[in-house]
């Protein structure tokens, strides 16, 4: 079943007056229209490549033979990059399993492990016990400038020397980059061709925040099994009604955007909570954060992503969401998990003084919280629309991934930001060198 958007609860008839009024969304759903003609023209003339994706096949093959060298005899492969070459594999692999609480611990070999943020004591800890020798590595950068990359790479190039394993190099790693340009210097691959590293090519005209489609977020996936395929099929329906000239009201990615732009103009919401229930929505949640804080945040305006794991975050958050000033917009993801997991046992919970659990599962529970965060929220004047999704797999991340992408680059057009820059970041990485040098 595909995902299904609920906004019911986003308008003043069902949260009072911190709700948006019909009119005021219905009038930001508008200048959503000329927004829709560019991306469906852009996705006619390539102009925007991440459009050509969903119906991309040719790429898989490749995809799938990258996973499988890098698990080949491997008892554990690293995936060294960060921001938009790391969060999406990352979202994509704990669809299939990877990093689940025990049970991803218990995977069989490879045992997957997504380095992206620099830590000096993680980073000797990570080397000092990895069986380097049964170890692979694939290293992406957009840029190939990127220094955490580089460093953590250097790093495991001098581990991979100290273990004698340095005539091997171009048998344990990958690396994946923007393809070379004559005049421009890419040092990732200035670093490793030498040692004999193959290179795929990070497609240049997709930003790293909006490359989990590719081979970017699709060969770990691949790794850890996920059907890459499936994935391009779910993002394929997330476009399909703005390639088939959908009304704005009739294209999610439409309403979800004109839904948080309009909460940002008219009642000054800025603050948008991402509450995913499930522990395979988690690393979601974070890659939302940076598509949408990243793609927005610029020349003073944007909006603040807040992410939210279900129903854990009930016992952190929730007490603010709910009864702190009513400042954010809440989008609820939920699956059907109603009837999922271990059944209790009527006695058993008869004894503890919890009768109502006898009988039910566990995810007849999280389903009837689901439900009542949802509900509890409305009741607080709180806004939230719901994207629900019957299960979690393939295509359904897939779905809701090129979902949250759409509403990413709709809502840019709308408040008037480029989507796929991010000039500021660079002021702190210059600043970061000199301090550096000076060392
Ligand atoms: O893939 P690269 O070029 O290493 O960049 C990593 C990340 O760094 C950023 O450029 C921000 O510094 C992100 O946009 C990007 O996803």
């Amino acid at each position: 079943m595909p995902l299904k958007q609920t906004i019911d609860t986003c308008f003043d008839v069902e949260v009072g007056e911190t709700g948006l009024t019909r009119a005021e969304f219905e009038a930001v759903l508008a200048r959503t229209e000329p927004v829709l003609v560019w991306l469906r023209e852009a996705r006619e003339t390539g102009a925007l490549p991440l459009l050509s994706l969903p119906a991309k096949t040719a790429d898989l093959a490749g995809i799938r033979e990258a996973a499988d060298w890098l698990a080949d005899g491997s008892t554990d492969v690293l995936v060294l990059g960060t921001g938009g070459s790391s969060l999406g594999g990352q979202t994509l692999a704990q669809v299939a399993g990877w990093h689940l609480p025990v049970s991803g611990d218990f995977r069989p070999a490879p045992r997957l492990h997504f380095l992206d943020n620099l830590d000096p004591h993680g980073l000797a800890e990570a080397l000092a016990v990895l069986p380097l020798a049964t170890t692979r590595a694939i290293v992406v950068s957009k840029s190939g400038g990127t220094g955490e990359t580089l460093m953590q790479t250097m790093a495991l190039l001098a581990a991979y020397e100290d273990a004698g394993l340095k005539g091997a190099i171009g048998e344990r790693l990958l690396g994946l980059s923007e393809p070379a340009v004559s005049g421009k210097l890419n040092k990732l691959r200035k670093l490793l061709e030498p040692f004999g590293v193959r290179f795929h090519d990070h497609d240049p005209g997709v930003g790293g925040r909006f490359a989990a489609l590719t081979n970017v977020g699709l060969i770990p996936a691949a790794l850890v099994g996920l059907d890459v395929a499936a994935v391009r099929a779910g993002a394929a329906r997330a476009l399909a009604p703005v390639r088939d000239k959908a009304a704005p009201g009739a294209v999610p990615s439409a309403v979800g955007a004109a839904l948080a732009v309009a909460y940002a103009e008219a009642r000054g919401i800025t603050q948008n909570v991402l509450l995913a229930y499930g522990d395979r929505t988690e690393r979601l949640t974070r890659w939302y954060v940076q598509l949408w804080a990243e793609s927005l945040g610029k020349q003073g305006r944007g909006m603040t992503p807040i992410p939210a794991v279900g129903p854990v975050d009930q016992h952190s958050q929730l007490q603010l969401f709910l009864d702190g000033p009513a400042d954010k917009l809440f989008t609820v993801v939920t699956t059907d998990v109603a009837d999922k997991g271990p059944r209790i046992d009527p006695a058993l919970a008869a004894e503890a003084g919890q009768a109502e659990f006898g009988g039910r599962t566990v995810g007849d529970f999280v389903a009837s919280q689901q439900r009542a965060t949802v509900e509890t929220l409305a009741r607080n004047a709180r806004p939230v629309r719901v994207l629900h999704a019957s299960a979690l797999d393939a295509e359904r991340i897939g779905e809701l991934m090129m979902h949250f992408m759409l509403e990413t680059i709709i809502a840019a057009h709308l408040i008037g930001v480029d989507a796929f820059d991010q000039p500021a970041v660079e002021e702190g990485k210059v600043l970061a060198r000199t301090y550096l040098e000076g060392m």
